[in-house]
């Protein structure tokens, strides 16, 4: 079986970064969104990249941002991915990625079948889905709110790309949520941190674990 990839999103410290790195991950995030609590500017986010090794993937996480936002990010050379979070249409992901040349994930909000089933429209556009919980109106981010969705809703799907899974995983339930969706990568941001925007060693060190050990 395929090691499952792991993405450790929301890092803004190099020890962070190196926990998730010594731990095993394929992939760190870097969130730029300044209502997050998880906000790295395009320099911070230069020195983070930094410190991660070649073989780790630099995923910049953005929600529905400006060409001259993603233009400031790609100019660091810090990332390897955009990860589309905000309500990016097919054709602006498209748009994006023939524009910034970097390979586009798209984040979709899901409560319902209705909602995977509308990823359909992002094949072609995109390198990776990533389903995550929807976010009630009017919260503060649309991730990193550590909610999750039915994962049964995943359960034998056919999906047009390569996808991720993300959204209130933590080392408890992983196991779980792998087991139902046989997702091929996995997306945590709040369920390793102590505080918003605290990642904690520990918990990194434990999610990895019990990622590797299914
Ligand atoms: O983490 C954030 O602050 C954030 C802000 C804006 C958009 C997305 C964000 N994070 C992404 O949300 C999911 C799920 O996070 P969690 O594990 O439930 O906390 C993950 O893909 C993050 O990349």
């Amino acid at each position: 079986m395929p090691r499952i990839a792991i993405k450790i999103c929301g890092l803004s410290t190099p020890d962070a970064v190196g926990a998730a790195v010594r731990a095993g991950a394929s992939h760190v995030g870097f969130v730029s969104f300044p209502k997050s609590p998880r906000h790295v500017e395009p320099d911070q986010m230069r020195a983070l990249a930094a410190v991660v090794p070649a073989h780790v993937e630099r995923v910049g996480v953005v929600v529905d941002a400006d060409d001259e936002l993603l233009a400031g990010l790609t100019a660091t050379g810090a990332l390897t991915a955009l990860q589309l979070h905000g309500k990016e249409s097919p054709q602006r992901a498209a748009a994006i990625r023939d524009r910034f040349g970097l390979p586009v994930w798209k984040a979709i909000a899901v409560k319902t079948r209705a909602d995977i089933d509308a990823a359909n429209a992002y094949a072609g556009a995109v390198d990776r889905l990533l389903f995550d919980a929807k976010t009630p109106d009017g919260a503060a981010l649309p991730g990193g709110m550590g909610l999750r969705f039915d994962w049964t809703l995943l359960r034998g799907l056919a999906l047009p790309a390569p996808w991720g899974l993300s959204g209130g995983l933590s080392a408890d339930n992983v196991g779980e949520a792998i087991r139902i969706t046989d997702a091929p990568l996995i997306d945590i941001s709040s369920g390793v941190e102590s505080a918003p925007g605290i990642k904690s060693v520990d918990k990194i060190m434990a999610f990895c674990k019990a990622v590797s050990s299914c």
